[in-house]
């Protein structure tokens, strides 16, 4: 019910318009408890839509759960009903190797739509506006994607109908009426991209040019269109148009399209190739991300199928191979995961899925996958009587290594490098305080060691295990020194160079690298809080040190 104690709020045209298509309409209104959308929550209950209030509190500040309660009681206030989760955000980050801000959307966008299934949503409505997708715009033009389409107004069931509306009508709307909103500070923290556009991009550029938000979100708009025309003709393409005739344009959007279909993802640098190569008429071959191989030749292109492995040893009683099933789980080290999950984090296009041989026990777990390095359950190598996992014991000597720095009183980072028969060829460990150098990180110690042993600088069969993502500086060596595979243990958000902070490797380069996130990735993010633990507070500190040490074995 209503509360007939409210005012009655007035909605100005521009923010009430979009809204009128919801009349009558069950909708889920995502609402943080900040003004825009705050402001989309009084106007959509203006227009008589039956909203239903979602909230996830993403329990990443000490006062997100003030927010959620400050969220609830203005539901209440208004007589609609509300649903409220909590997810500890930063667990899953680190579970998955994914960043902050990227996990926040994920598990933002996958409780939402649980929400709207839950109570028969027919859509879920977020409240960005023209800023942020002015926003958006710019940050896909640094990045340097190919086009700078912003967000969406529609993507399946998220709406988006203040993508038209600026700020200022929206502030003074919740002025008029009276209405407060929660302040976040991390909307102003410049360690995250948008905030820093936000906070010390925008402002100078709009000083200079003042009408920069509505002609970067006519861009999105324009740029929308032309993606739509394209994507037309790229879909439409006979195959027998000889393809030196095709536009770029097109062409780049055929391929991608094929791709995408094929379930793979290509950075920029790919498609370039491949769509050069086409347009030529001149072979080339690829490998993409994920191990699939790709050949341009003749003007065509040819994907080569995914390759499974059957397992190469005895098959313990009471296992069975089979394909996957739906709800398939795998006990991993650091915990229970859905196989499709891991299937999706091992990058296997979605249509060869259910080629992928499995190897379960007598109760359905599996307890091996067929993918190439071959995922095995926790415990399950010992039952099969195979070795240890070469990665998982080369990362326990990088932990070793990241401890000896602790010690020392250093950030604990340790690396080691293995050579091309596995052997370890390179040790070592952070000793920037030692030397007073910010250039001694554990990773140029173990590719220099590794580079005297081997009696070369070029390390290209060689891998590179250490304990925390790579920064900008370490990955430029490793990708100088022609390293050929990167295997590393917990995230860096604050910066790492492989999708903590930014994603190097998008960028074409001349060399060809795999990486491997997330091995052993528990104990060595740990090992880092600990150590900070211990430096902020010497006593509370030490007891959570031992316990990181304690936690070496489990992985
Ligand atoms: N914790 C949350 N719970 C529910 N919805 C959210 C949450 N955070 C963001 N959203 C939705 O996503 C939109 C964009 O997110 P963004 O982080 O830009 O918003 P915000 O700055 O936190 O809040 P607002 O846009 O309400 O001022 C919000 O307008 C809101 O609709």
């Amino acid at each position: 019910m209503s509360n007939p104690s409210r005012p009655t709020v007035r909605v100005p045209t521009a923010l009430a318009r979009p809204l009128d298509v919801y009349r009558g309409q069950t909708v889920v209104a995502a609402v943080s408890g900040g003004a825009d959308s705050v402001a989309l929550l009084l106007a959509l209950h203006a227009a008589r839509a039956r909203v239903v209030v979602a909230h996830l509190d993403h329990a990443l500040r000490p006062g997100s759960g003030a927010d959620a309660a400050w969220v609830a009681a203005l539901a209440a206030d208004l007589g609609v009903p509300a649903v409220l989760e909590r997810v500890e955000v930063a667990a899953v980050a680190t579970r998955r190797g994914w960043n902050l801000e990227d996990a926040a959307r994920r598990v933002r966008y996958d409780v939402l739509s649980r929400m709207a299934r839950a109570h028969g949503g027919v859509a879920i409505l977020t409240a960005h506006t023209r800023r942020d997708q002015a926003e958006t715009v710019l940050i896909q033009l640094l990045r340097g994607e190919a086009v700078l389409t912003g967000m969406p107004a529609r993507r399946g069931s998220v709406h988006r109908p203040w993508l038209d509306v600026g700020r200022a009508d929206l502030e003074a709307f919740l002025h008029a009426n009276a209405q407060s909103w929660r302040e976040d500070d991390s909307n102003a923290d410049p360690a995250y991209t948008r905030a820093w556009l936000r906070t010390q991009v925008m402002p100078i550029l709009t000083a200079r040019y003042p009408g920069l938000e509505v002609v970067l979100s006519r861009l999105a708009r324009y740029q929308t269109q032309d993606d739509a025309a394209l994507t037309a003709h790229a879909t439409a393409l006979n195959p027998h148009v000889p393809r030196d005739r095709v536009p770029l344009a097109v062409l780049r959007r055929r391929v991608r399209q094929e791709l995408r279909s094929a379930g793979l993802d290509v950075h920029a640098g790919h498609l370039d190739t491949l769509v050069d190569a086409l347009h030529a008429g001149s072979t080339t071959h690829l490998t993409l991300p994920g191990g699939r191989d790709v050949t341009v030749t003749g003007g065509d292109l040819h994907l080569k199928p995914s390759v499974f492995d059957s397992p190469a040893f005895a098959v313990p009683d009471g296992w069975t191979l089979r394909t996957p099933e739906s709800g398939d789980q795998i006990g991993l080290p650091a915990g229970t995961r859905l196989l499709s999950d891991v299937l999706t984090d091992r990058k296997v296009p979605r249509a060869d899925r259910s080629l992928v041989p499995v190897l379960v026990d007598g109760a359905g777990q599996v307890q091996w996958t067929g993918l190439t390095p071959a995922v095995w359950a926790a415990g399950a190598r010992e039952v099969a009587g195979q070795p240890a996992d070469p990665l998982h014991a080369a990362m326990g000597e990088a932990l070793t290594l990241a401890r000896d720095a602790a010690a020392a009183q250093e950030v604990p980072v340790g690396a080691v490098v293995l050579g091309p028969d596995g052997a370890v060829v390179g040790r070592g460990r952070n000793r920037s305080r030692e030397h007073g150098d910010m250039t001694r990180h554990a990773e140029l110690d173990a590719l220099r060691e590794a580079a005297a042993t081997l009696g070369t600088p070029y390390l290209t069969a060689c891998t590179l295990v250490v304990t925390l993502e790579p920064c900008p500086m370490c990955l430029g060596a490793a990708m100088e020194a022609r390293i050929g595979h990167i295997v590393y243990g917990a995230a860096n958000p604050k910066a790492g160079a492989l999708g903590g902070v930014t994603d190097v490797l998008a960028h074409h380069w001349g060399t060809r690298l795999t990486v491997t996130p997330g091995v052993r990735a528990r104990e060595a993010a740990r090992l880092l809080r600990g150590t900070f633990a211990a430096l902020r507070n010497p006593r509370t500190g030490a007891a959570r040190q031992e316990l990181a040490e304690g936690d070496e074995g489990s992985g």
